[in-house]
């Protein structure tokens, strides 16, 4: 066991080329396997997404950023759909500070709150920034889900599992597709900042994994281990990032690598694996000496099985967890239990008349998304 502080996981952290992938997936399989392990954070590179295609999407973001407050409002915020623009303010009630920004667009990743309405429409988009914005969007989520269920694919080869075991469930054509692309914006800071809370506060991601393209020269992002690694004394859990923050003495850079993704574990995949891989907490630091302090912007890919399916470790320590009530830990179903504390909102997830598999049309859609009661915050 390494005893806790700075540079704990440094030393550990590996950049795993992924290249030919059918060639070497049983050598990739091995290095992701002590990876996922030991730290739950790993660099890779090889992963054939283009260079200009992740600064086209980084680019995508800046002009959504770009755009006047009025008209981000316009692309509001669905708290069940995982869809939307949050501004400082709104998420002021989750960090406890105006430091971030988020927006996600491209699928609809839930249909509300019932499994048998999720679609894929598309109709929503920030309408100012035209077809190309939403082409770019897409284009980039589906490099990035593709990437993706490579590495499931390997992860579940490196357990001795079926290959396709922890891909099957994650089928991005599907209606069903919980998976959905983020991008994270942060302001610029000034120099008193360096003192000053994280940009993005600790907490460890409640998906299966995360690949997360970092900009080269934005560093902050920090992990200290956590979630049944003991190792970390001065790590304290008391709650995930929508009710309370965990705290550590020692975190550990993860800076942007120029090439490589980011990729961590959650802790659906920590689940489903009986605790053997582990979901990391992390968090953006302020910047400070001569770290860049302008605007800082990352654009996570959170990969979620598809909310009626349900998974459990061979070992049976936890019990079996649905995509649902994997993504009913997270924000959206947070706000949705705060606005129906009798429970309303399970019922409607799963009981309802419309046929699996039968997507409701656009004007149905539509007055989902304004049923759909906005949080005040
Ligand atoms: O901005 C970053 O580098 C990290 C973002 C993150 O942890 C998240 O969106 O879950
Ligand atoms: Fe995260």
């Amino acid at each position: 066991m390494t005893s806790a502080g700075e540079g704990y996981v440094a030393s550990k952290v590996l950049i795993i080329d992924v290249s030919d992938f059918e060639n070497r997936k049983q050598e990739i399989a091995h290095q992701l396997h002590a990876a996922a392990k030991d730290v739950g954070f790993f660099y890779i590179k090889g992963h054939g997404i283009p260079q200009a295609d992740i600064e086209a999407a980084f680019q995508a973001g800046q002009r959504f950023y770009d755009l006047p407050e009025e008209a981000k409002k316009n692309f509001r915020w669905i708290p069940d759909r995982y869809l939307g623009w949050r501004s400082q303010s709104d998420l002021q009630s989750v960090t406890g500070n105006k430091l971030w920004e988020w927006a996600s667009f491209g699928r609809y990743g839930t249909g509300g709150y019932d499994v048998h309405k999720q679609e894929f429409l598309g109709s929503r988009w920030p309408q100012e920034l035209g077809e190309s914005f939403k082409n770019t969007s897409l284009k980039f989520q589906a490099q990035t889900h593709e990437v993706a269920v490579k590495l499931l694919r390997a992860l579940a080869l490196s357990l001795g599992r079926d290959e396709d075991e922890f891909a099957k469930p994650f089928d991005i054509a599907s209606e069903e597709n919980p998976s959905f692309m983020a991008w994270n914006w942060y302001p610029p800071v000034n120099e008193e900042a360096a003192q000053g809370p994280p940009r993005l506060h600790a907490h460890a991601d409640m998906d299966i994994i995360t690949l997360l393209h970092q900009r080269t020269g934005d560093c902050g992002l920090e992990i200290a281990p956590g979630k049944d690694v003991d190792e970390n004394p001065d790590l304290h859990e008391i709650g995930n990032i929508w009710n309370a923050v965990p705290t550590a003495k020692h975190w550990t850079p993860i800076d942007p690598i120029e090439g490589c993704i980011t990729v961590n574990i959650g802790d659906g995949l920590q689940w489903w694996t009986d605790g053997l891989f582990k979901s990391t907490y992390h968090r953006v630091r302020a910047p400070k000496g001569t770290d860049n302090k302008g605007s800082r912007m990352s654009m996570p890919y959170f990969v979620n099985p598809k909310l009626n399916y349900t998974f459990q470790g061979p070992e049976k320590k936890y019990p079996p967890l649905s995509g649902f009530d994997l993504l009913a830990k997270t924000g959206n179903a947070y706000e949705a239990r705060r606005n129906d504390p009798q429970g309303k909102w399970k019922q409607q997830a799963y009981g309802n008349g419309v046929k699996a598999g039968q997507a409701p049309t656009l004007q149905e859609a539509e007055a989902i998304d304004t049923a759909v009661p906005i949080p005040s915050h």
